[in-house]
């Protein structure tokens, strides 16, 4: 069996198009754009990368965008200053604070500081206790867009067995709740798991989120199970791989994602989704 791709990239620019016509009808409405803010703290290039292309998606959706690069010597103090001045702020619907931060900074404590309404990451523990809870609310990015990717495809969880490894907060342990929520039995595999490969060999769907390159041989994936690669892992040489062996998986599969090209520009399609939804959810207000 050969897999077909996953392509995740003509997925996020259909989820795009329709957020730029809920934005233009907003706007029709006299409504202003959903406006995000988006924190970038120190000199970390890669999410220096990923700032710049949220900045640029906010744009081809119409969003305002409100950018702040702060040098890595920022206190935690002066950052939950800002992060008051933005949950105080009516132009600012969602506010994201890049990760990773800085190591003298308490990540955990910045993410709770942000209104939960406002919290397009869907990271804070009252998002991620309400999506545990049956009732989402703002669906972390990266979880949220796999669902979406899969949808896409008419990849049914229900009834599946699914094997996500990696227990993170952003991907793993989220990813794990939005599967549960669709009728799925996951089960989650962290780095105390013994027999890994038994755990992937049984999966119907496999959730790769570990940023090891490769450490998921191609070789444990059962025949026509899909694979979701989450991983994106840079090579000394440049190229980027994910967590799973893609040549040897690709020949066992029905469906793969590639990376790049797959799961990371659905994150940023889940954010803008999220980003309107905060949107709308502060003009009920
Ligand atoms: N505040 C947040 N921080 C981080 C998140 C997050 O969701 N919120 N996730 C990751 C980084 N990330 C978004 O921030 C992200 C990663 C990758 C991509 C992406 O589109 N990747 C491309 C390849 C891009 C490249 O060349 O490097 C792909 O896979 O095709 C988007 C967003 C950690 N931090
Ligand atoms: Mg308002």
């Amino acid at each position: 069996m050969t897999a077909q791709l996953i392509d995740g990239k003509k997925v996020s620019e259909k989820c795009l198009v329709t957020v730029r016509e809920c934005v233009d009808a907003r706007v029709a409405r006299g409504l202003r754009a959903p406006g995000l803010a988006v924190v970038l703290v120190g000199d970390n290039p890669a999410s220096a990368v990923y700032v710049r292309n949220k900045k640029a998606a906010c744009e081809k959706v119409g969003f305002q965008s409100f950018s702040y690069h702060l040098p890595s010597q920022t206190s935690e103090y002066e950052l939950l200053n800002l992060i008051n001045e933005l949950n105080n702020n009516d132009e600012i619907d969602g506010i994201l604070v890049q990760l990773p931060l800085p190591q003298h900074i308490d990540g955990q404590k910045i993410l709770e500081k942000i209104n939960p309404n406002k919290d397009v990451d869907g990271f804070h523990p009252y998002n991620v206790g309400r999506l545990l809870v049956r009732m989402p609310l703002m669906r972390p990015c990266t979880p949220k867009g796999v669902m979406t990717l899969l949808k896409e495809y008419d990849i049914d969880v229900k009834r599946k067995k699914v094997t996500i490894v990696g227990a993170s907060n952003i991907v793993g342990r989220p990813m794990m709740l939005e599967m549960l929520l669709a009728g799925a039995t996951p089960t989650i595999c962290h780095r105390f798991t013994e027999n890994l490969a038994d755990e992937v060999g049984q999966a119907d769907i496999v959730v790769a989120a570990v940023g090891n390159p490769n450490l998921i041989k191609g070789e444990w994936i059962k025949q026509g199970a899909v694979v979701v690669d989450v991983g994106i892992n840079r090579l000394e040489d440049g190229t980027l791989c994910g967590d799973v062996d893609f040549a040897i998986a690709k020949e066992r599969a029905a469906w793969i994602t590639p990376v790049p090209g797959g799961v990371g520009p659905m994150t940023i399609a889940s954010l803008l989704e999220n980003t309107l939804q905060a949107a709308e959810l502060s003009d009920k207000k």
